[in-house]
C-alpha cells in the first residue's frame, strides 16, 4: 500500500462544522492515523493551532497567523513583528473604532504579528489607515487581518516541509478562503471546501461538493494511501 500524503489543513471554515464555529468532532481521528505529516496553516494566533494538534494528540507543525509564525516542531520562525499592526490598530481606535473583541480579548492577546478585527467593524478605515503604514488587511471570512504583506501560509508550509522532510508536490491542501490561496499555490493537490471564497475556489484544483467538514473529510478519505 502506498504512503497518505502530507495533508495541509486550514482551520476556519475547513475543519469546522457546518454552522461554522467549533471543530467537527469527525476531524480527530482520520487527522490523528494519518501516516504523513500534517501541517495546520491558519490566520489564529500561534497557540491555536497548538492547541488543536495537541488535543488531537499529532506533532506540532504549525504556521499560524497567516504565515507571521512558523513552527517546525523544532524551531519558531516569526516572520513580520507586531509593532506596525498595532499602530494601526492605535490609529484606528483614536478615530473612534475598537477591534470589537472586547477589552480582555483572546484573539489577539498572544498574536504576535499581525492584529485582528472583528468582522462587524468598518474595514474602509481599518484599509486607510493599514494602506498608510504600508500594511494590507486579509478578510478570511473570519476576521480582518492588519498584516505585514510579506508573510503567508505557502512560504510557512515551505518552511516546515523543508525542515520536516518532504516534498511539496506529494502534498494535498484544504481551505476556504483567500489566506490559503498562497498554500495552494504550494502544494500538488489543491482543494476548496464548497463553502470556500471566490479568491480560495479560483485558487483551487479543484472545489467540492461538500462544505466545511464534511468536503475535507470527503478529501481525506479520497486521497489517503495515494502519496
Ligand atoms: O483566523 C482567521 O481569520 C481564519 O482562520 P483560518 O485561516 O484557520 O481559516
Ligand atoms: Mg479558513
Amino acid at each position: 500500500m502506498s504512503a497518505d500524503p502530507p495533508l495541509v489543513l486550514d482551520i476556519d471554515g475547513t475543519l469546522t462544522r457546518p454552522d461554522r464555529w467549533g471543530i467537527d468532532p469527525r476531524v480527530f481521528d482520520p487527522v490523528r492515523d494519518w501516516e504523513a505529516p500534517v501541517v495546520i496553516a491558519t490566520g489564529k494566533a500561534f497557540p491555536y493551532p497548538v492547541a488543536l494538534c495537541h488535543f488531537a494528540g499529532i506533532p506540532e507543525l504549525v504556521v499560524a497567523e497567516n504565515g507571521g509564525v512558523v513552527y517546525t516542531g523544532d524551531d519558531v520562525f516569526f516572520t513580520a513583528d507586531r509593532a506596525a499592526a498595532q499602530a494601526v490598530l492605535e490609529e484606528y481606535r483614536a478615530a473612534g473604532y475598537d477591534t470589537g473583541w472586547g477589552p480582555e480579548n483572546t484573539v489577539n492577546r498572544w498574536r504576535e504579528t499581525e492584529i485582528a478585527v472583528d468582522l462587524e467593524q468598518p474595514i474602509g478605515p481599518l484599509r486607510a489607515i493599514a494602506a498608510e503604514h504600508g500594511l494590507e488587511v486579509v478578510d478570511t471570512g473570519y476576521a480582518y487581518h492588519v498584516k505585514d504583506t510579506a508573510p503567508n501560509k505557502g512560504d510557512g508550509v515551505e518552511t516546515i516541509a523543508e525542515r520536516v522532510g518532504f516534498d511539496l508536490a506529494d502534498a494535498v491542501a484544504v481551505g476556504d478562503s483567500v489566506n490559503d490561496v498562497s498554500t495552494f499555490e504550494t502544494v500538488g493537490r489543491s482543494f476548496a471546501v464548497k463553502n470556500a471564497d471566490e479568491t480560495a475556489k479560483a485558487a483551487a484544483d479543484e472545489v467540492l461538493e461538500g462544505a466545511h467538514a464534511d468536503g475535507t473529510l470527503a478529501v481525506l478519505e479520497r486521497v489517503r494511501g495515494s502519496g
